[in-house]
């Protein structure tokens, strides 16, 4: 690993991430092909945040936060900090302190594959986290790691500039540049679960939604008018 910091970066058209955040984790994740999602470890501080913005990334060393400061001065008004670590490590990189710094930068949100500390405050200041930990355990300024260099969060790869999508559900990575294509797949996705959601709220049952009747059918599936009959039915 080359210890450097990348100071410009590719960003995705700042409407498409909105739209994309907007759609929400889940319905991203199945648009583009059921791939980025983070491991569901990564969780979020706080309930009910939803936010998307470019990624700024971090990789830090075990124990320091040095990196996360060298990142704060490259981001823009709606990038997305995303750290992960060279090895496991669940120390607290960040609090109420950088998330100040983060939020005067336009920073929308922290995403790490570690732990954070002052969590009461993130919820308070407004500023969403998703993190593998929660721990008080502080960290050094001593080791070198990267800034803006493709790393792996939480089992996937991300590079600067990929759109990050985060909410209660976890966290999706975007590629930058399928942004458009997968925000065009989501919205045609939400439009006809929007459909399906009428149609269940009206009582219409899944079975004949999907027209599943003839290939349970075709499957084996038997209907018995009671337990007796199973009794009997399994000799
Ligand atoms: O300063 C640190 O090392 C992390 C922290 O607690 C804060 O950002 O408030
Ligand atoms: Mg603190």
């Amino acid at each position: 690993m080359k210890t450097v910091a990348v100071k410009n970066i590719e960003r995705a058209n700042s409407e498409t991430i909105d739209a994309l955040g907007k759609l929400g984790v889940a319905t991203v994740h199945e648009a583009q092909g059921r791939i980025g999602y983070l491991k569901p470890y990564i969780r979020p501080v706080y309930p009910h945040a939803q936010i998307a913005g470019s990624a700024v990334t971090v990789l830090l060393q075990p124990g320091d936060n040095w990196m996360i400061h060298v990142a704060m001065e490259l981001c823009q008004p709606g990038d997305v900090l995303i750290a992960a670590c060279t090895a496991d490590c669940d120390s607290g990189f960040f609090g109420d302190l950088l998330a100040e710094s983060a939020m005067a930068r336009g920073v929308r949100g922290l995403v790490i594959e570690g732990g954070v500390r002052d969590t009461a405050s993130f919820q308070d200041m407004g500023f969403p986290v998703w993190s593998k930990a929660v721990s008080a355990q502080g960290t050094v300024k001593e080791t070198l790691g990267a800034v803006n260099i493709p790393i792996v969060c939480a089992g996937q790869v991300v590079n600067p500039g990929d759109v990050v999508v985060a909410d209660d559900d976890g966290v999706v990575i975007v590629d930058r540049q399928d942004a458009e294509k997968v925000l065009k797949k989501g919205l045609e996705r939400e439009r006809k679960e929007a459909e399906k959601r009428a149609m269940f709220a009206e009582g219409t049952l899944g079975l004949d939604i999907y027209n599943m009747r003839p290939r349970l059918q075709e499957k084996g599936l038997v209907y018995l008018d009671n337990l007796e009959e199973y009794f009997q039915f399994k000799g």
